[in-house]
């Protein structure tokens, strides 16, 4: 928030090392210890909880218990929201508490992996108590906003099922993928064989097991309710591999309608994640290519929003994907490279 928006104050409650790395890198302006409730709540208007969820929870509770001398905006940004809703529903006036959660992170933890672009084009969930109106819950929407993300309103038991598929029930399918390399692999070393494939699969197995705990705690049937849908789809899956030769036309349906799932998630104008505009360049395989290509761009103020090295193999050209905010910074920066002779296609 800091990074976004310099002329809010920040006041940061965390670990002694954490708070000191913070304040470092001017991410806060004050700093509090975990057990200074009363310091941290008094004078602050809008308190962000962003603790692992059983945390968030006690927190809760001891706001609960607690009467602020003026109004203060409480969320969160735990990734279930149900219980946390329910709790934050026990605050007393002048508290008030709508829950959040926004679609971005990382598998990556501690303030060293701060980012302030994290949030661009993510939705973020709002869960406001039924009757509130969208005012009384305006400096959570405005600072969602100035991280450039984009408010969606929820209930949270519809949120909890939504995401039990899209992001819960995946970071299990990931994580068990990772825990079941077979020995036979393993032993051979053979995992290091692994293309991009089975690397993007499981690059969230990285993720922590404090953050993953209490979401699956406290979001377990409908975690439960997701897995067995994506189980049930795998066996299908099975059954058209072992019908093979015979019915080519089962498996080949599974994969059109894979197809499709994977097209709908960028359905244009819906994808806030990819709305950036992509351009793919060959690089060469000598020193200095990828600074070859970002340094003319950034003389010509062309703002890279992303960036990713897609392909790197011994002696062979690496390609560099590179994303802009507008079409039109993506087509400057198109004909610019091409001037330069680099071979450039558009995503
Ligand atoms: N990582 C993600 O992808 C992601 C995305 C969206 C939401 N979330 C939610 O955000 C929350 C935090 O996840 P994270 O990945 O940032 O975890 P994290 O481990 O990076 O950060 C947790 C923070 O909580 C602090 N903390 C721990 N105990 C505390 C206490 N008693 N009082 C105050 N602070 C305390 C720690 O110092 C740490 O800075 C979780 O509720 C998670 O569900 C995570
Ligand atoms: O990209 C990642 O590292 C994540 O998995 C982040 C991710 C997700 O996209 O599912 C994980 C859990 C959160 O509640 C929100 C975001």
């Amino acid at each position: 928030f800091k990074q976004a928006k310099e002329d809010v104050i920040v006041r940061a409650v965390s670990s002694p090392k954490t708070l000191a790395r913070a304040k470092e890198l001017k991410l806060a302006d004050e700093t509090f210890g975990y057990d200074e409730i009363d310091q941290w709540v008094e004078g602050s208007d809008v308190i962000l909880l962003c603790t692992p969820i059983s945390i968030i929870l006690s927190t809760l509770e001891k706001l609960s218990k607690r009467t602020p001398s003026h109004p203060i905006l409480v969320s969160d940004i735990g990734s279930t929201k149900a219980e946390i809703c329910k709790a934050g529903a026990a605050l007393k006036a002048p508290f008030r508490f709508v829950g959040s959660h926004p679609m971005a992170g990382s598998e990556k933890h501690s303030v060293e992996f701060n980012d302030p672009s994290l949030f661009e084009n993510a939705y973020w969930f709002v869960c406001p108590p039924a009757g509130t109106s969208a005012c009384d819950y305006k400096a959570l929407s405005e600072m969602i906003s100035f991280v450039g993300a984009e408010q969606v309103v929820f209930p949270p038991e519809h949120h909890d099922q939504t995401v039990a598929w899209v992001s819960h029930m995946p970071q299990m399918a990931s994580s068990s993928l990772a825990a079941n390399i077979p020995a036979r692999l393993l032993d051979n070393g053979y995992q290091h064989f692994a293309g991009r494939a089975f690397r993007d699969m499981t690059r969230i197995a990285a993720s922590s097991w404090a953050m993953w705990k209490d979401i699956a705690e406290t979001n377990k049937p409908e975690i439960l309710r997701a897995m067995d849908e994506y189980i049930a789809g795998l066996q299908e899956t099975r059954q058209a591999i072992e019908k093979l030769p015979t019915d080519e036309d089962y498996l080949h349906r599974i994969f059109s309608q894979g197809n499709a799932g994977r097209a709908s998630l960028f359905a244009p104008g819906k994808n806030a994640n990819n709305s950036f505009f992509q351009l793919t360049v060959q690089l060469k395989d000598e020193p200095g290519s990828i600074l070859a290509v970002l340094e003319p761009l950034a003389k010509a103020e062309l703002n890279v929003r992303d960036i990713e090295l897609m392909k790197v193999r011994e002696n062979i050209a690496g390609t560099l994907l590179i994303a802009f905010k507008t079409e039109a910074q993506a087509n400057a920066a198109r004909e610019l490279l091409r001037s330069l002779n680099f071979e450039v296609t558009e995503r």
